[in-house]
């Protein structure tokens, strides 16, 4: 096991879960927990993994000192995936004083027997001073859980925001640069679309607030995936740009079809935007084993577009409940709360009296999304003059895009 060197008596002690594939319905090629251990005259651990990842974490620790002697633990996140090692490093480290919010401290105690923990809640603003290491404590309520908390090491002004800035990513390189920057942003916006959509205004507060501090911040040590210590500033900027609502001028067709009558009005559609020169993407929800297919790839390309389209055949009154489903995850995630707002629309077929379409709607509109049209549908099977005017909404769907 090795420690990775961010900075003179700074390291990476963090695990590597090159298995998990779902994550809280989130699709991933794997993770890290990442966990840090800061050295001044004294010795501070920040954040842990999941547990079971208990004797990796020792060991990165074991190869730069002995667990024994670590004098501080920080707890910026009490989500199991990075506290889940705390009951067996208290047991180990017996009296070892835990720093955390004071939100924090109900939480844990809500996720373990914590009789006897030595828990020390801070505030924004509180230091610890471990001897040459300074570390400041950034209390960040509902970034993204009540009890989050950022902590900042001035020396080497590195800022440890736990799951802010973070990727689901697993792979051997520790860094941005090693990873590829567009890699590592593809990784950090598919993080930011499924978790941090509803956090937006909070995110545009925080990095206000930590910009008024006139702190200097050379790398980002987030909680999974790389650290940004090459593209610190452009991951800065990435999240301004996704919380202000900054998209491309690009459409995501979102649909399901039964039997392929809507699916051939989204690819009518679709040619429609790409004849007005702009970006689409084409998303058939099925059940999600497929690359593309899952809802949280599928978020992830509407948070990338200006516009989202929504097709839905009607199934016994009702929206496909794959369309459904995924619609109803759009709404959790509040798109609507980003600073520039979306628009949609829906489409499908239908056999009777339909419905669908206006549910679908209905659901954008919940969802915080600007619904242009009352809907475009048909009756079965599109026939070729219903094609042609698919293909003109779809047109129309881009000019919007464009003038937006
Ligand atoms: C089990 C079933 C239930 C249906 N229920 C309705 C309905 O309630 N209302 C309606 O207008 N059409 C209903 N339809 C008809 C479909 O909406 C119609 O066949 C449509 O063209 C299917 O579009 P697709 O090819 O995109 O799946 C139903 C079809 C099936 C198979």
């Amino acid at each position: 096991m090795i420690a990775k060197e961010l900075a003179p008596g700074v390291h990476w002690v963090g695990a590597i879960d090159w298995n998990l594939r779902e994550y809280h319905g989130y699709t991933l090629p794997g993770t890290t927990y990442n966990a840090y251990l800061v050295q001044g005259e004294k010795t501070a651990l920040i954040d842990g993994a999941y547990g079971g990842f208990e004797e990796e974490v020792l060991g990165r620790i074991k190869s730069i000192c002995d667990p024994a002697t670590i004098d501080y633990i920080i707890v910026n996140h009490i989500e199991m995936d990075h506290s889940g090692t705390l009951p067996e490093f208290v047991r180990r480290m017996p009296d070892v004083p835990i720093y955390c919010t004071e939100r924090a401290k109900e939480g844990l105690a809500r996720h373990y027997d914590t009789t006897g923990w030595n828990i020390r809640v801070v505030k924004t603003g509180d230091t610890l001073d471990l001897g040459g290491k300074t570390l400041t404590f950034l209390e960040a309520p509902m970034l993204h859980w009540p009890d989050s908390m950022f902590t900042y090491l001035a020396e080497d002004a590195i800022l440890f925001p736990n799951d802010a800035f973070g990727q689901h990513v697993a792979s051997a390189a520790r860094f941005d640069d090693e990873l590829g920057r567009d890699v590592a942003l593809a990784h950090a916006q598919k993080f930011f679309a499924n978790l941090i959509i509803p956090l937006a205004p909070k995110v545009l507060k925080k990095l206000d607030e930590v910009g008024a501090l006139g702190i200097d911040i050379k790398m980002i040590a987030p909680s999974h995936g790389v650290i940004w210590r090459t593209y610190a500033g452009d991951i800065l900027k990435a999240y301004t740009d996704w919380s202000r609502g900054v998209s491309k001028d690009k459409v995501t067709i979102v649909y399901d079809t039964m039997h392929g009558s809507t699916g051939m009005m989204a690819k009518a559609i679709a040619e429609g935007v790409m004849a007005e020169g702009v970006d689409v993407r084409v998303c058939l929800l099925r059940d999600g084993r497929y690359e593309g297919t899952h809802r949280s790839d599928v978020v992830t390309e509407v948070l990338d577009s200006k516009a989202v389209l929504i097709g839905s055949p009607t199934l016994q009154d009702e929206v496909l409940p794959t369309v459904a489903g995924f619609l109803s995850y759009l709404r959790g995630l509040r798109p609507g709360r980003l600073g520039t707002k979306k628009i949609g629309c829906a489409f499908g077929s239908h056999g009777g009296m339909g419905g669908a379409v206006a549910q679908a709607n209905e659901l954008l509109k919940a969802a915080g999304i600007e619904v242009i049209e009352g809907g475009f549908q048909v009756n079965y099977r599109p026939d070729a003059d219903e094609l042609a005017r698919a293909y003109e909404f779809g047109r129309s769907v881009a000019r919007k895009v464009r003038s937006r």
